[in-house]
């Protein structure tokens, strides 16, 4: 099936940590509609260009790397996290650490680099409808999409979610130095100058400080049924 255009997309943007992931994914079950994370292929072209090698700061390198990396998703047999496959090895693991979420923030800050990864995003949007989770995605992928969401909550909450998450999946990791890597890295999404993190002007915003998973679902629904 080809991309199609005018297929209804809900684009969720937001900082790390503020449940965009989770969020995404549970109402894209409930629409039944697909699912580009594209996180994961900013985190899949990080993880190429450090096993090549590369200087992640080397723009035409990386942009090279870009474009010639194959990233598949599949779902996994236990039901359990989607699996994403880089060049054919599998590096779900790999890519969900914070090392692979700086190499994925460094990448993205190059221009070219988004610019390759463009038409790849542009293809998820099919029949009967899409869920896109990313910084850019109610910006600059889908800019007329017909539904726009952009996540947040505390520095501090997100921050503890993601301590929680990393350890439950057996890292390890520290809840200062988590903190700090979490604030570098949203300093960085949102200062670059192409596609930076920040709401579309047309987005609504659900801060879900201590708000529980279900409730935070049950609004992005509202923003698709009303
Ligand atoms: N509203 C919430 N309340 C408590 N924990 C949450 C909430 N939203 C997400 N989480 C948890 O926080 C962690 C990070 O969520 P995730 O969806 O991966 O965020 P993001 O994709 O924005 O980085 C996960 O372990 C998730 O279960
Ligand atoms: N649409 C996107 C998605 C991610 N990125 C970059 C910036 C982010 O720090 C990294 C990792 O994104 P990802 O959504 O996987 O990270 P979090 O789960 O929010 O911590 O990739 C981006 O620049 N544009």
């Amino acid at each position: 099936m080809s991309p199609n255009p005018s297929a209804p997309v809900l684009t969720i943007d937001g900082p790390s940590g503020s449940g965009k992931g989770t969020v995404s994914r549970l109402v894209a079950e409930q629409l039944g509609w697909r699912l580009l994370d594209s996180g994961a292929l900013y985190r899949a072209v990080g993880y190429a260009a450090g096993a090549a090698g590369l200087d992640l700061s080397d723009a035409e390198a990386v942009t090279r790397c870009a474009l010639a990396t194959k990233i598949r998703f599949h779902a996994a047999a236990d039901g359990g996290d989607t699996r994403v496959l880089v060049n054919g090895h599998d590096a779900t693991d790999e890519l969900r650490t914070e090392t692979g979420a700086a190499a994925a923030s460094a990448i993205a800050s190059i221009p070219s680099v988004r610019q390759a990864l463009v038409e790849l995003q542009l293809g998820f949007r099919k029949q009967p409808g899409l869920v896109a989770d990313g910084r850019d995605m109610g910006t600059v992928i889908f800019p007329d999409a017909s539904f726009k969401v952009f996540l947040t909550a505390s520095a501090a909450e997100r921050a503890k979610r993601r301590y929680k998450q990393l350890k439950e999946k057996g890292l390890t990791v520290t809840l200062g130095g988590l903190q700090r890597e979490i604030e570098a890295r949203d300093s960085r999404d949102a200062s670059r100058t192409v596609a930076p993190l920040k709401p579309a002007a047309d987005a609504v915003l659900v801060d879900t400080t201590g708000m529980p998973i279900a409730e935070v679902v049950a609004k992005v629904l509202a923003v698709v049924q009303r």
